[in-house]
Order: structure tokens, then sequence, then C-alpha cells
């Protein structure tokens, strides 16, 4: 389904992104604006970043090469976020020319949504990302110490976005990683170690060529050191963003798009210095138990409302374990699945 706000809008004052907050557990944020196929001669792009209700939009390959727009939502868009990885269509003035400003008057459907509660209590969710398909979660070996909780918490998030993670831990020449990363043996999950000194920066391009992968994870942990050699221009297209924009210095804190550009292909790394863990007040842990594929069917034999935790009676997966029939493999499996069920569950009820 297409949805259009009117042609005429005027251009929205400054808003907040961090401000539009959606109501909890409604499937996307589509806009409930009007059909109104009449931007026949809208662009479509890409939102790189936002800032206060500016959003820098690099149109579509084919159209003014790599253009690099300015725009605001209409108005009938303006209760709805708009965020770094949505694709829009803008109408106005596309040229890009400085202090020029589209306006933005449709999001197109987006693949996947990450969101996050402002806690696991709050009862609003925030969108984070649009379209990412990969989650690079980033932790430290050392300084700062790596936390299970933590990764399993950008673990579930992803699940539940219906996007990939990968683990990258960094400087591994403070500690050996070993004991924290047999901790998520049992999952689908690449695992990449980094140090400084020594950045597997090739085997992680390789992963992330054709993807667009949101970095996440705490601040110290190297991120940026890791984006820095990634996309060695990530600081320049800062600095292209803010002058376009033409504000000050704020986006180091907002979520931003970078192209990465290897011999084998280009990719998107979006980087989230902001976002520090995600609240998982919205969480549906249907979502947990589909991303372990194996084990979501031998659920399908589990009692109704199983919650597949040890002490749940008759659970299907539980028995298939104990009888050995997954061996090693699917034990470890289990347990990495009842530890982000936990995790789900301590999640007090609202
Ligand atoms: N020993 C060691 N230090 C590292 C490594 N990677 C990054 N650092 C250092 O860790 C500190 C934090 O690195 P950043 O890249 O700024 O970390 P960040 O996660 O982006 O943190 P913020 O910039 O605060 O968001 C810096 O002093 C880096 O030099 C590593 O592999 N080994
Ligand atoms: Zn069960």
């Amino acid at each position: 389904m297409t949805w259009w706000a009117s042609a005429d809008d005027d251009d929205e004052p400054e808003f907040d992104e961090s401000s539009v907050r959606l109501r909890p557990n409604r499937k996307g944020n589509k806009p409930r604006t009007k059909t109104r196929p009449d931007h026949e001669n809208a662009l479509t792009g890409r939102i790189l970043s936002v800032d206060r209700g500016r959003y820098t939009v690099m149109l579509d390959e084919g159209l003014p090469p790599e253009r690099r727009v300015t725009a605001a939502r209409a108005s009938e868009l303006r209760k709805h976020a708009v965020v770094t990885g949505d694709r829009v269509d803008i109408v106005g003035d596309t040229t890009g020319a400085e202090g020029s400003l589209a306006r933005i008057v449709r999001i197109v459907p987006r693949v996947t949504l990450l969101r996050r509660s402002a806690d696991d209590t709050d009862a609003v969710e925030r969108v984070i990302v649009a379209n990412a398909d990969q989650m690079l979660i980033v932790v430290a070996a050392a300084n700062p110490e790596p936390r299970i909780r933590l990764v399993d918490r950008y673990l579930v998030a992803a699940y539940d976005a219906g996007v990939s993670p990968i683990l990258c831990i960094t400087k591994t020449d403070l500690a050996d990683p070993a004991v924290f990363l047999s901790n998520f043996a049992g999952l689908d999950l690449p695992v990449f170690e980094s140090r400084d000194d020594a950045m597997p920066l090739a085997e992680i391009s390789a992963a992330l060529v054709g993807h667009d992968t949101v970095f996440v994870g705490h601040s110290g942990v190297g991120k940026s050191t890791l984006v820095n050699a990634l996309v060695p221009d990530a600081h320049r297209a800062v600095g292209v963003v803010n002058t376009v924009t033409g504000r000050g210095r704020h986006t180091s804190s907002s979520t931003i798009s970078l192209r990465l550009e290897t011999e084998a292909g280009r990719g998107w790394v979006i980087d989230t210095p902001g976002v520090r863990s995600f609240g998982l007040g919205h969480i549906n842990t249907d979502n947990i138990l589909r991303a372990f594929t194996d084990l979501a069917a031998i659920a399908e034999k589990c009692p109704r409302g199983c919650t597949h935790l040890p002490n749940s009676p008759d659970c299907a997966i539980n028995e298939a374990v104990a009888a050995g029939k997954l061996g090693d493999t699917g034990k470890a499996r289990l347990d990495s699945l009842q530890r982000l069920l936990a995790t789900f569950a301590a999640v007090p009820a609202h």
C-alpha cells in the first residue's frame, strides 16, 4: 500500500525526532494519510541522517548522482517517525542547493524496523533504524568489561526486528574473550575478534557487503575506531551532513548511515552512537523463538502458552534436549534460547 501526504503542505517547523512517540505494539509505522498519487515527479532516496526535523536524503542511484538533499516532513507525516535508513519520496526543491528544503511526502514501506522502549516499563517505543538487515553488536573484551546481559538485549531486539545479529569483540589485546564468547556458542552468530593493531577489516567488510548493518554498542568499546577503519571517510561524511543541514555538531549523538565501499561491493554502515541499550517493553517472545528455526519446529508440539523455560511443563524442546535427541549443540542452543527468553521474562509487566 502506498501512503501519500497532500501535495500542498507547508514545510513543518523543526521537530525533535527523539520526541516522536509511537503507541506500543503497533505493526510498523504507517502514516494514516490519504492516498494522493499526485506526486508523479517525486524522487526517491534514502535517509542518511536526521537532525532536529531536518533529514539528509541521498537520492537513488540513476538520479542526479548521489545528490544529498535536505528535506522536512510534509505536515501530514509529522506525527510519524521518519528515521535513518528509511526510503522516502521527496518533492519540492530537490536541488540540494544550499538553503533548499524538499518535502518528504511518502515513506516507502519498511522491510525491517528496529525499535526500542525507553526502558522496559515504558509504554511507548521509539523507532531507531529502518530497513537494516544486520546488526553488528560491538563489545570490548575489557575496558569496559563485556556484559552478557547487554549483548542478550541486543540479540533479543535483533531477533524481534528480523535483523541478523553479528558479534564483534574488540580490544582482544587486553583480555582473552574465549570465556565470554562461550556464552554465545549455541547461537547462529558470526563472531569477529578485533584489536586495533590487527583489525580483521577484510573479513568484516565481506560480511557487510550487500547489507544495511546497524552498529550498536556502548560508548568506549571501540566502535568509532572500527567504523573509521571500515569507512575511511566517515568523518568527512559527518562533516558534509553538518554543512548541509547548517546545524552544529549534534549529529555525533544521532544515527547516521555511511556508505561502505569495498572491492567486493558496497554496503551501508549505520552508526548509532546514541543508543546504549534497548528497552524491551515492546518485544514479542514469539519472534525470539522464531530466530531459532531448529527449535521453533520442535516447539510446535509444545502445549499452548508454553514458555519453553526450564520449568515449563511438557515443553517439547526441553524434552527433546533432555532425551539427548539434539546432542550437545541442541543443548547449547536451548541454553541460549532460554537465557534470551529469561531476559524478556525478567521485564516487568506493564
Ligand atoms: N587496547 C585497545 N584499545 C582500543 C581498541 N579499539 C579502540 N581502543 C581505544 O578505546 C577507546 C575508545 O574507542 P572509540 O573507538 O572511541 O570507542 P567508541 O565505542 O566509539 O566510543 P565513543 O566514541 O565514546 O562512542 C579509544 O581510546 C581507543 O583508542 C583496541 O582494539 N584495543
Ligand atoms: Zn516449549
